[in-house]
This record gives C-alpha cells, sequence and structure tokens, in this order.
C-alpha cells in the first residue's frame, strides 16, 4: 500500500489499535506520527511500535498528508478550531475522521470548510489484525484518496463501504461497538463458570478457546450459514437444544436488535448534538 506520512491526533485506545495493526503490517514507524496532550500514552506509543510522538497537534499535523481524527466526538469541535487557530493549513491533506457521531458535513464546518474527509467506523480488533472498518466518503472524495483508506484499513482487518452516510451509524452497532457486545457475553459466560466451580483463570480459558473456535468456524466455513452452524452443535434432545432454548424463551434476539437500535439512536444522537 502507499505509505503516506500519517498523523494520529488522539492517542487513545482506537488510535493504539490502529498503529500496531498498521506496524504488523508493515506500515513505516517513521511514517507515523501520535499527537496526544499527555505523555504516557505517546511514550508507550513510542516504546511498542517506534513511532514519533507530539503532544503538539500542529506539529503532527504539519507533517503529514493524511491525518487520522482520534479523539472523542465530544472533543472534535474544539480540536479542530484550536488546530486552525494555531494556524494549521488542511488545503493538502486527507482527513480520515474514526469518531462516532460526526458527519461528514459537520467535520467539514468544523475543519474550516475543508471538504477532503472520509468518514470511517473501525473497530479495537485492528490491534490484531482482526477489525472490522466501515468507510463512506462524499462523492467528490478522489479515488486515490478511497484507495488510501481502504488500504490502510484492509491492512489492520477488513472493510466495508457504504453508500449512505447513515450506514456508518448501522456498521457501528454491528461492528465498531460490537466487540463491546462479545466480551459481555463472554464475562457474564466465565462468571457463571467460576460460579460452577473452576478457577477464574480456567474459566477464562474455557470461554476465550471457545469463542475464537467458534469465530474461526464461522470465518473458515463460508458455505455454512451461522444457524447450520449452530445445528451441528444442537443435538436432538442434548444440552445445547435446553440452552438456545432458554436464550429463545428469554427473548435473545428482541433483545440484540433492541441494544444495536440503541447504539444507533446514540450515534443520530450525537450527531444532532455535535
Ligand atoms: N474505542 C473504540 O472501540 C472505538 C472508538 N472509535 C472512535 O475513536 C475515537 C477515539 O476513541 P477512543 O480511542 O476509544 O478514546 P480514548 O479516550 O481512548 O482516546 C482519545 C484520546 O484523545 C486524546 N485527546 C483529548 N483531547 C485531545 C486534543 N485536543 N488533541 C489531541 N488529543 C486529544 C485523549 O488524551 P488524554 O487521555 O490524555 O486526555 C485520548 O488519549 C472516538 O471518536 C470514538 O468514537 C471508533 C471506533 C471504535
Ligand atoms: O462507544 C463508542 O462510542 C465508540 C464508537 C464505537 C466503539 N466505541
Amino acid at each position: 500500500m502507499e505509505h503516506r506520512k500519517l498523523a494520529f491526533i488522539g492517542a487513545g485506545n482506537m488510535s493504539r489499535s490502529l498503529i500496531s495493526g498498521l506496524i504488523q503490517s508493515g506500515y513505516p514507524a517513521d511514517c507515523i506520527i501520535a499527537a496526544n496532550p499527555s505523555r504516557p500514552k505517546l511514550d508507550a506509543l513510542a516504546a511498542d511500535f517506534g513511532i514519533r510522538t507530539t503532544q503538539n497537534n500542529l506539529e503532527a499535523v504539519t507533517q503529514a498528508e493524511a491525518v487520522v481524527l482520534a479523539v472523542k466526538p465530544q472533543m472534535m469541535a474544539a480540536m479542530l478550531s484550536e488546530l486552525l487557530a494555531a494556524g494549521a493549513t488542511l488545503g493538502d491533506k486527507l482527513l480520515i475522521s474514526i469518531a462516532a457521531g460526526i458527519s461528514v458535513a459537520r467535520l467539514e464546518q468544523m475543519a474550516g470548510g475543508h471538504t477532503r474527509i472520509v468518514r470511517t467506523m473501525p473497530n479495537t480488533p485492528s490491534l490484531l489484525g482482526l477489525g472490522m472498518t466501515g468507510l463512506y466518503a462524499r462523492p467528490h472524495v478522489a479515488e486515490a484518496d478511497r484507495a488510501y483508506c481502504q488500504h490502510m484499513m484492509e491492512a489492520v482487518g477488513k472493510t466495508l463501504w457504504v453508500d449512505e452516510e447513515d450506514g456508518i451509524n448501522q456498521v457501528i452497532a454491528a461492528a465498531g461497538s460490537a466487540p463491546a457486545y462479545f466480551f459481555l457475553f463472554m464475562e457474564a459466560m466465565a462468571r457463571q463458570a467460576e460460579q460452577s466451580g473452576f478457577s477464574a483463570d480456567d474459566a477464562r480459558l474455557l470461554v476465550q478457546q471457545t469463542a475464537l473456535g467458534a469465530a474461526n468456524m464461522v470465518a473458515a466455513n463460508p458455505q455454512l450459514s451461522l444457524s447450520q452452524l449452530r445445528e451441528q452443535v444442537t443435538s436432538k434432545g442434548g444440552t445445547t437444544a435446553e440452552a438456545i432454548r432458554r436464550f429463545n424463551d428469554n427473548g435473545l434476539d428482541r433483545l440484540v436488535a433492541d441494544a444495536m437500535a440503541a447504539a444507533v439512536a446514540r450515534a443520530r444522537e450525537l450527531e444532532r448534538q455535535l
């Protein structure tokens, strides 16, 4: 892939995941700079990945050809206005937003009318090269910029373009936020395994290895539907059937639909507020 000079503004969890995945995929460390107000996360990134770091956003942006906007949504307007006030010229730079709940139109306003923007929605498994990223850009964004963003996110996982911007909010519900759903489910299972007598380590091992195996079964068997994979485990009159019956009787489908709709609703609410 093309190795543009890349700046991350905000060095939190998601930046760390992307930087780790990029470095593992061979992106040159000296092409990446991260900016953050406080030092500890920067020091950890420099030590772990050999990238350049600064506490000065303007310094990072000035050196970059592409800038990943990776602050919390609520910080975005202030961060960009301070950057512009400090004299940043965005003219020739591609902005890549990873923020939930900020539309491209709003980003354009925040960035002083700059329109070279791709909006993305990655997730934290990017850290391991197992990310899932949704991408959206308005029609005027050049093919080369789209390709760069796609290749960047492919370096840390899989990608999916959405045609309508609201598709990004659906990606949040199905992928961006979704690692946390699986962790929550695994927490509940591990807690129950502990209560049944396993040590914390053994409970985690049982749940972790099973989740890993199940996800790999899905990935390795594209010819089988998710339902077929479930049915392969579910012997008639057996133990799994009883467990599945309880999940269904307790409204798992409705619960999941409700949770995903809540994530979308919150993303849309942020889009109205910010
Ligand atoms: N976490 C996730 O799974 C995902 C997050 N996202 C998006 O990524 C973005 C970042 O989220 P996440 O990494 O979780 O959040 P974090 O809070 O972990 O990281 C945000 C970072 O931004 C820094 N920061 C705050 N103000 C500024 C500023 N003015 N200039 C530069 N840096 C600043 C913070 O520094 P300090 O802590 O020192 O104040 C912090 O390190 C959000 O917009 C979120 O919507 C998208 C997909 C998934
Ligand atoms: O919780 C959030 O708002 C961010 C966006 C997707 C994952 N984390």
